[in-house]
């Protein structure tokens, strides 16, 4: 049973409670305190080494808070299980050019979560896949090598990837990097559409500020150490209706429409 905390009409979809982060003997995360409510969009801006892929990392357990806790839906990050409900895009360096995998396999990973990458998949996983190369426009890429595609597409594949299990939130790590100016518009106006018609939740860190003003507002509401942090609410009376916030791939297709 999925435990639920509400914030007014929103649930608290990450709590953050006096969080502290060290490598060894640097702190990087100073007791930090914020909330993630239900269809925000969190812009997360910071100079080089200010924690914010730490702090994402955090947030998608693959690193443990040294002090404090992070809660995921209401639920204690260390108790967590339901991580088909985040999708995450790593910050795209980390991603190793020669790699071997096709497409397909890369966006299939993303139904692995934390278990065993090697067990079989079912029709209705592969299935999942489909659609989701689908959604992202990418279905005649499915067989090619990942390292042989340009940045803009891979960026495609990563968001495929995270959407392959249609989930609540989207943490995106610098989604955009390396990628050219008019690209980069274009996969701003696909997560913006995707916001406000799908209701999904997004934390993102960016390093462009124009970007983040211009749909987040041009004052942080929280600064936490060298972190800032720039909220879109969506505090209408009609958000805050019970609503199904399931969306289907062909609707998130029509997000990439607004790319082209
Ligand atoms: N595995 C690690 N071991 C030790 N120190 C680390 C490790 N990973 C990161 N750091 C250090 O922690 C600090 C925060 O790193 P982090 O990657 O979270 O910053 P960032 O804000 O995402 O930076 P950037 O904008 O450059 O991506 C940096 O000083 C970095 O050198």
């Amino acid at each position: 049973m999925q435990q639920t905390a509400h914030s007014g009409c929103h649930r608290e979809i990450v709590s953050i409670d006096d969080v502290f982060f060290s490598y060894e003997h640097k702190t990087v995360i100073d007791g930090l305190n914020f909330k993630v409510l239900e269809r925000d969009f969190v812009g997360l801006i910071g100079s080089n080494g200010a924690g914010k892929t730490t702090l994402l990392r955090m947030i998608v357990g693959l690193l443990k808070p040294t002090r404090g806790e992070i809660r995921l839906f209401g639920e204690p990050l260390s108790t967590f299980r339901d991580w088909e409900r985040i999708g995450y895009v790593p910050q795209k360096n980390s991603l190793n050019p020669l790699f071997p995998a096709t497409v397909r396999e890369v966006v299939t990973s993303g139904l692995y979560g934390k278990k065993n990458m090697f067990r079989r998949l079912s029709k209705a996983q592969l299935s999942k896949a489909d659609d989701a190369l689908y959604a992202m426009r990418i279905e005649d890429l499915a067989d090619r090598r990942i390292g042989q595609l340009s940045g803009g597409q891979q960026q495609r594949v990563f968001l495929a990837r995270a959407l392959i299990n249609n989930p609540e939130l989207l943490i995106l790590d610098e989604p955009t990097v390396g990628i050219d100016a008019e690209t980069q518009a274009g996969f701003f106006r696909m997560i913006r559409h995707m916001h406000q018609h799908h209701h999904i939740t997004f934390m993102m860190v960016s390093h462009d500020m124009d970007m983040v003003q211009s749909y987040l507002g041009e004052e942080a509401i929280q600064r936490s150490g060298s972190l800032s942090f720039y909220v879109k609410h969506t505090h209408t009376p009609e958000d805050c209706r019970e609503t199904d916030l399931t969306h289907s791939m062909q609707q998130l297709r029509e997000s990439m429409e607004v790319l082209t």
